[in-house]
């Protein structure tokens, strides 16, 4: 058996660092073997390299063999195609980052089976951000503390120090208002792309304060449903789907139904490389912008202060927005989404790549703010998060004519 390992990561680790000296050429104390042998990256980071350069170049290195684009498959659809040009490469051995993230169940188990078997011939280094991640067959593990490497007995010595917030949820400056009690609603909505069925005549309907979680596996099409909800999707044209209202065709403004809702998803967070302070980037959440570009009033000042006081980070007030690590960065671009109190807030997959630790404090934010604010929430997610308390789960299940839903 080959020597895998495992190395723990928190969201202060520098993943990018071990990273780039797990496949460079001077590999970190307790990985010689790996010099002067070839090491492939499976990894988030990777596939956004692979999405870039076909945006930019029409490079279509992992889809060669479809007439889909990378960027527009679902998150198991691109990591299968991702991990079948490895293995069509050949390496000596495969950096694993947080593999399981983005998938639902059912592909991660079959991804484990498939790593099993890879495993045989090929040696595996897996970072995890999530102790449930950890595959089975490892037996030396590492924990990185910030970029040291520190070489652990057991899994035990992982310890996580779960936190809680104290105060209240700040109040919005003004609340929006809203006539109708029903915010969303789609009526029999079905989507195809290119004949291939996506969404199969899905009823749903999100009512003022409502708190839902989205579920469905890889490619039932839940962002294909949430770019309904959001009014982006074309294809809502000439369908029963109702926003704020409206009918969807029927003159509605994007902008206006863009102010009225809060979005969040980890994308926002990991390719944003601005130089805003972290109360700056708070403030524009009212405004709809990404920084800020005119000065904030006191009103806005003093709110901002109370949600940095609320997410622990007032006495990093002026720190900037990039110096933060992973969660922190989370939790302010989550509370940036609520701090205009929207009618409705979408959280799109909110917690991937959040240790454990840092998925807890997140989570506890949300179900705090569905408590203590008027706002929906549609939270999306593939892991069932601990503590996460919903009201409702709206499930997506794929069929042959696409995904049905299925409400709980
Ligand atoms: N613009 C598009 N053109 C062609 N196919 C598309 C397009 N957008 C989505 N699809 C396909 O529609 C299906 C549903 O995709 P969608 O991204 O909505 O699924 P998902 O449930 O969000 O998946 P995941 O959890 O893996 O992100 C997938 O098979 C995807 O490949």
């Amino acid at each position: 058996m080959k020597r895998h390992g495992a190395i723990f990561m928190d969201n202060d680790s520098d993943a990018k660092y071990i990273i780039g000296a797990l496949l460079g050429d001077a590999p970190p104390e307790g990985f010689h073997e790996l010099r002067a042998k070839k090491g492939m990256l499976f990894s988030k980071l990777a596939l956004l390299h692979y999405i870039d350069e076909e945006m930019r170049h029409g490079a279509t290195v992992l889809t060669r063999n479809t007439a889909q684009t990378l960027r527009t498959m679902s998150s198991g659809e691109q990591k299968k195609a991702l991990l079948a040009h490895i293995l069509e490469n050949g390496a000596d051995y495969m950096v694993l980052d947080n593999p399981f993230d983005n998938l639902d169940l059912s592909t991660q188990t079959e991804l484990k089976k498939r790593l099993a078997a890879i495993a045989q011939h090929t040696l595996l280094i897996q970072l995890l951000s999530r102790t449930t991640d950890l595959l089975p067959f490892i037996r030396h593990f590492y924990r990185l503390d910030g970029r040291e490497l520190i070489p652990i007995k057991s899994i035990a010595e992982i310890s996580r120090r779960i936190k809680t917030f104290t105060g209240s949820i700040p109040p919005p400056l003004s609340q929006y208002s809203i006539k109708e009690n029903i915010l969303i609603q789609l009526k029999n909505v079905s989507v195809s792309y290119f004949e291939k069925p996506i969404l199969d005549r899905i009823d749903w309907t999100i009512k003022k304060g409502e708190f839902w979680e989205l579920r469905g596996s890889n490619g039932s099409g839940k962002t294909t449903m949430l770019s309904m909800i959001t009014g982006e999707n074309p294809k809502g044209y000439g369908q029963e789907l109702y926003i704020f209202g409206k009918l969807k065709g029927s003159g509605e403004s994007i902008w206006d139904i863009k102010k009225r809702m809060g979005y969040f998803t980890p994308a926002m967070t990991d390719t944003f490389t601005g130089y805003h302070s972290i109360e700056h980037m708070l403030i524009s959440g009212l405004n709809d912008s990404v920084g800020l570009y005119i000065t904030p009033s006191e009103a806005q000042l003093r709110l901002a202060k109370e949600w940095l006081a609320l997410i622990g980070l007032w006495e990093r007030k002026d720190i900037l927005f990039h110096e933060l690590g992973t969660g922190q960065k989370r939790l302010v671009m989550c509370a940036r989404a609520m701090i205009k109190h929207p009618i409705l807030l979408i959280l799109d997959e909110p917690t991937a790549g959040l240790d454990d630790e840092n998925a807890a404090l997140f989570v506890a934010l949300v179900n705090k703010f569905a408590r203590e604010s008027e706002s929906a929430i549609v939270f999306v997610s593939h892991r069932s998060e601990p503590g996460l308390t919903p009201q409702y789960i709206y499930e997506l299940i794929p069929g042959q004519n696409g995904s049905i839903g299925k409400k709980q």
